[in-house]
């Protein structure tokens, strides 16, 4: 967070006040258990929690990672903590939508439609990706309001993936993937030529141009095919949600 000089000396003064008034009483052992109790919920006042906090901390300083192979894409691989991670985890499985094996993909159309933790995923995307250094991506995509208003959350159970595909015309250009549980291998693919990305738990892709409109992206994690630098990957279950904006005027 971004304080002023001012209010951080304010802030610091207080921090001081309240930690002496903390730490200036200990007498028994049983007074001392209280007191440590009291310390942490101070601490954690004054403070916030220290562990999740440190590493939910801003996405400025994340870095981009650009696939040169592949114009327009683009991975942040520490996008989500571990802790923000498995908050998302337990804001999907809330939902309900994977309780029947048959039902392995929830999409919903329309900003109002969007649950609450999508749009704060959301938010926090156009975040990572205008605050991003120069100019990665194009900035009209960066100005459009709202940044996504379609999501689909995807489901794969070990073995199951995504067939070749580009994405349908009714989409604008600028989609983003939060991949969740197990890594995989996503292969990009256009002509002859195939380009293997790694979606690490946490990653967050932004694809757009070529990436979006040329090249078709695919999961293929039938046994054996999820290899990366020479290893197989462990195959558990896998989450993922894919956020994309609606053309105005839908193509066919
Ligand atoms: O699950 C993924 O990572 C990709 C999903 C995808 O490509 C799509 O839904 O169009
Ligand atoms: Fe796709």
């Amino acid at each position: 967070m971004m304080m002023r000089d001012d209010d951080e000396e304010e802030d610091q003064l207080h921090q001081t006040a309240v930690l002496e008034q903390v730490f200036g009483h200990f007498s028994s052992d049983d007074e001392e258990e209280a007191d440590n109790h009291h310390i942490a919920a101070v601490l954690e006042q004054v403070f916030g929690n220290s562990s999740s906090d440190e590493e939910d901390s801003d996405s400025d300083n994340k870095n981009w990672e650009c696939i040169k192979e592949v114009k327009g894409l683009c991975i942040l691989r520490n996008f989500l903590s571990i802790s923000q991670q498995t908050r998302l985890l337990s804001s999907i499985n809330s939902e309900n939508w994977f309780t029947q094996p048959s039902i392995n993909q929830a999409m919903r159309f329309g900003y109002q439609n969007l649950p609450n933790w999508a749009i704060k995923l959301s938010n926090s995307i156009h975040h990572s990706i205008s605050s991003s250094s120069s100019s990665l991506f194009p900035s009209n995509l960066l100005q459009r309001k709202p940044f996504f208003d379609q999501m689909i959350t995807n489901f794969y159970q070990p073995g199951e993936g995504i067939c070749p595909h580009v994405d349908l015309l009714r989409f604008e250009d600028g989609i983003a993937i939060v991949s969740l549980e197990s890594s995989c291998v996503m292969d990009f693919s256009f002509e002859e030529e195939s380009v293997p990305v790694l979606l690490n738990p946490g990653s967050l892709v932004f694809m757009f141009g070529d990436a979006r409109y040329v090249w078709k992206h695919e999961i293929n994690r039938k046994p054996g095919f999820q290899s990366w630098q020479g290893q197989l990957l462990d195959q558990s279950t896998r989450t993922s949600v894919t956020l994309r904006k609606l053309c105005s005027s839908p193509s066919t």
